[in-house]
Formats: C-alpha cells, structure tokens, sequence
C-alpha cells in the first residue's frame, strides 16, 4: 500500500443545518430533494397504483475529494439513490448536479462516473492487468501499464498484473475489481456494498485498504453500507438512511457522540434506552456538547440517555450491596444480575440483567468489568459470577443524549 494523503479538509467542516449538506462552493456532487420511484401507474379498475417510493427526497452534498458513506438497513434506498447519481435509474422528483451542472438526460457513461459493486464481476479471460486496464484502453502503451502498476501498487497486489483471476482469493478479486473503476480517474466513484460478498475479518482489512486507495488517488466517492463499522472505516462523512430518508449526516466521531435520534442510535449499536429526568444529570453526555438538543424546549417528553455497547460498567466492589442511594436515572447507577462473562477485544465483557426506570421488565445488556480509564479488566480480581447480584453504572464517554 502506499502512504495515504492527509484527510480531505471537509472531514472536519463545521454541519450546516440542513442534513446532508455541508459548506461547500457548489463544487462536486449535490443531491437536492431526489425522488426515486419503482412501478406504479394506472392499477386495475380505474385505481392508481402508487408503486414504491425507494428515495422519498434525499439533499446530499459530495465535495470534491470527499467520502461519503450511505448507511442504513436493508431496503431503506441506499442503492436506489446511489444508482439515482449514477444515471442508472430516473429521477421521479428534484436533480443531481456535479460541479453545478445538471446531469438530468445525461447517460450513464457520459458522467464521468465510476461504478463498483458487491460482485467486482472481473472479465475472465484477461489477466489481472487486463482487467485493471479495462478503462483506459485509449491511453499510450507506457503511459498505460505505467497507470496499471500504480494502481496494483494502491491495493496492494503490486506483481499481481500477469496472474489469471480464476485463480485469486475474494478479497483479491475485490481489489483488482477497485483497481479497474480508479483507473480511468473517475470524478465521482459510486461503491453499492463492495465488501458484503467477503467474510468478516477479510471486510475489516479491506475496509482499511480502500480508504488507503480512495485517500492515495484523492478519488470523490459514495461507499454504499449496512455495515456502521465499515461506514466509519472508510467515510469522512456518514449519511444514515432510513425509510428513503437522510436521518443525521455526520463525520463518524459527531455521529457516535451525539445521534439525533434514537433511530439513528439504534442504527449504530447502542444498546439501550433510558429516560432521562429534566435537567440532565451532571457528568452524563449531552449537556455541555449540545446544549442546542438538550433540554429542548419544542420537546414535550423528556430526552433519552442511550447506552453504547461499552457505555456500562461493573463496578467495583461487586459485592451484592444495595445501590447507592442515588441510584436511578439520576445517578445512572443500577441493581443488575450477572448472566455470564466473555473476554472480548482486551476487556471482560459483563452479559447482565438490569432493571433499568421506567422499564417494564429486566434488559439484558453487556458491561465492561473494569473501571473507566482503568486497564485492569476486573475490579477486586475477580470476574463476577452467573446469578451474582452487582451493580453497574454508566460511563459517559460510551453514552449520547438522544431524542425519542
Ligand atoms: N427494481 C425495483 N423495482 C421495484 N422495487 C424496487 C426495485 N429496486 C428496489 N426496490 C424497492 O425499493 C426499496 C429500496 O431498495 P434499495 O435496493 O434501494 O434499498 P437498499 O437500502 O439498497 O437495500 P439493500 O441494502 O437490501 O440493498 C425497497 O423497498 C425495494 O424493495
């Protein structure tokens, strides 16, 4: 792999207002208000059938030099919107411009864009090299293999131009696949889940391995995911999806640290949900960072701290007492029971049943056994056992303060 460039300046631009949109001087991609609709018409009997709404008005913003990932469940319109910019399916409603200009009746392959998807769907009777050339079939000779080396060397199969692609791994086939759409130095490159046909530990490598190449090329891309890691991997700005709908657009660390909405939390793994009383508890995420979401005087029900996947804690002693006396919401100290332990990515991972307020029976959610801060897995020594009674309390820096 070579070095990778800085990050592009707009991973760090300041959110305008309206989601999915950043400052931007009109260079690039810009979505306004797309529609993208599947059958309808006239039904039997008179009756219109109002066919699918896949993308129900979607306003996005593509810098140059920028990745963006689309992120959401299956079916919330993710590739129809991606095929949408690519051309390759109408616009019911709003426009697609790149560099200002409006690419409403301009074909597929006169938009200067490159397209990847799940399947790399490699030619197989021409080698790797063949393949990766693909594109650039007009070049001079040289400057051609020139092109194809460098381009080997970016994911990382440098020597690889002569093998037969019958005889690559998935993960392989995948970077040639990547390879052949840089190539031609697409101004845009439209990625639909090119990672989802690889097992889980080759998509966390190639994850990595394709932001390297996206950043080395300074390649403009859309990166097409239901994966929120392999969103954050690789984007500088993720759009979640839901619905048809852009919920929160956001570089991956705001999304983490403070979600909109539950939707959007739920989307991105936090665990669990718990009301929280008005005002908002010192030292609880939320109050300082967004002082503009919380408390919110247009909100009639009270906002909800969300709990990330490594957002409790054990706490030590576990030793069976009652809750202290702030316990509760407030004090977002809670009563649980241990159902059993796993060593997990260098931490004991705490499987407990927690009462937690307001709810109607036990979550069962997971905590670390160790101390904020602490490197020491297990407080007092030991690992607490199935049916031990324990108490666990929130870590603010792995919770948000959503709205419901
Ligand atoms: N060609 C089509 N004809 C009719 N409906 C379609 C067509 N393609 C997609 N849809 C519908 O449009 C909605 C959005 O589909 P789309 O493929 O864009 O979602 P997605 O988020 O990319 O999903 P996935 O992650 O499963 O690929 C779904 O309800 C789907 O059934």
């Amino acid at each position: 792999m070579v070095q990778t460039d800085p990050a592009p300046a707009a991973h760090a631009a300041p959110q305008d207002a309206r989601p999915g949109t950043a400052p931007r001087d009109g260079a690039g991609l810009a979505v306004r208000d797309v529609v993208v609709r599947y059958g309808g018409g006239g039904g039997r009997g008179g009756r219109t059938d109002p066919g699918t709404t896949a993308v129900a008005g979607v306003t996005l913003d593509v810098a140059p030099g920028e990745v963006l990932a689309l992120l959401g469940p299956s079916g919330c319109g993710k590739s129809s919107l991606l095929r949408a910019v690519a051309g390759l399916e109408p616009v019911a409603a709003g426009s697609v411009t790149w560099d200002g200009r409006d690419l409403a009746g301009v074909p597929v392959h006169r938009r200067g864009f490159g397209l990847m998807f799940q399947e790399g769907q490699l030619f197989p009777h021409r080698d790797v090299a063949g393949n990766v050339a693909y594109g650039i079939a007009g070049l001079p000779r040289a400057e051609r293999d020139a092109r194809v080396t460098e381009l080997l060397d970016v994911v990382g199969l440098a020597g690889y131009g002569r093998r037969a692609v019958a005889t690559l791994s998935g993960g392989e086939r995948q970077r040639v696949a990547l390879a052949r759409s840089l190539a031609p130095r697409p101004r845009l490159l439209l990625l639909d889940e090119p990672l989802s046909a690889l097992d889980r530990g080759l998509r966390e490598r190639l994850a990595l391995d394709l932001r390297e190449a996206l950043r080395a090329t300074a390649t403009t891309a859309v990166f097409v995911t239901h994966d929120h890691d392999e969103a954050f991997t690789v984007a500088d700005r993720v759009a979640v999806m839901d619905a048809g709908r852009l919920l929160q657009v956001a570089p991956p660390e705001d999304l983490w640290r403070a979600p909109t909405s539950r939707r959007v939390a739920e989307f991105l793994g936090y665990q669990a949900f718990v009301p929280l009383p008005d005002p908002l508890p010192a030292g609880l995420p939320g109050a300082p960072a967004a002082p503009d979401r919380y408390p919110d005087p247009t909100d009639d029900v009270p906002p909800l701290l969300a709990v990330g996947p490594r957002g409790l804690r054990v706490l030590a002693p576990h030793d069976g007492g009652p809750a202290a006396p702030d316990a509760g919401t407030a004090g977002a100290v809670w009563d649980a029971t241990v159902v059993g332990s796993v060593f997990r990515r260098g931490a004991v991972e705490v499987t407990v049943d927690v009462a937690l307020p307001g709810a109607d029976g036990p979550a069962r959610l997971v905590a670390l056994a160790a101390p904020a801060g602490s490197a020491v897995p297990v407080p007092g020594g030991t690992v607490p056992a199935p049916g031990e009674r324990v108490r666990v309390g929130v870590d603010p820096a792995g919770c948000a303060v959503v709205r419901r």
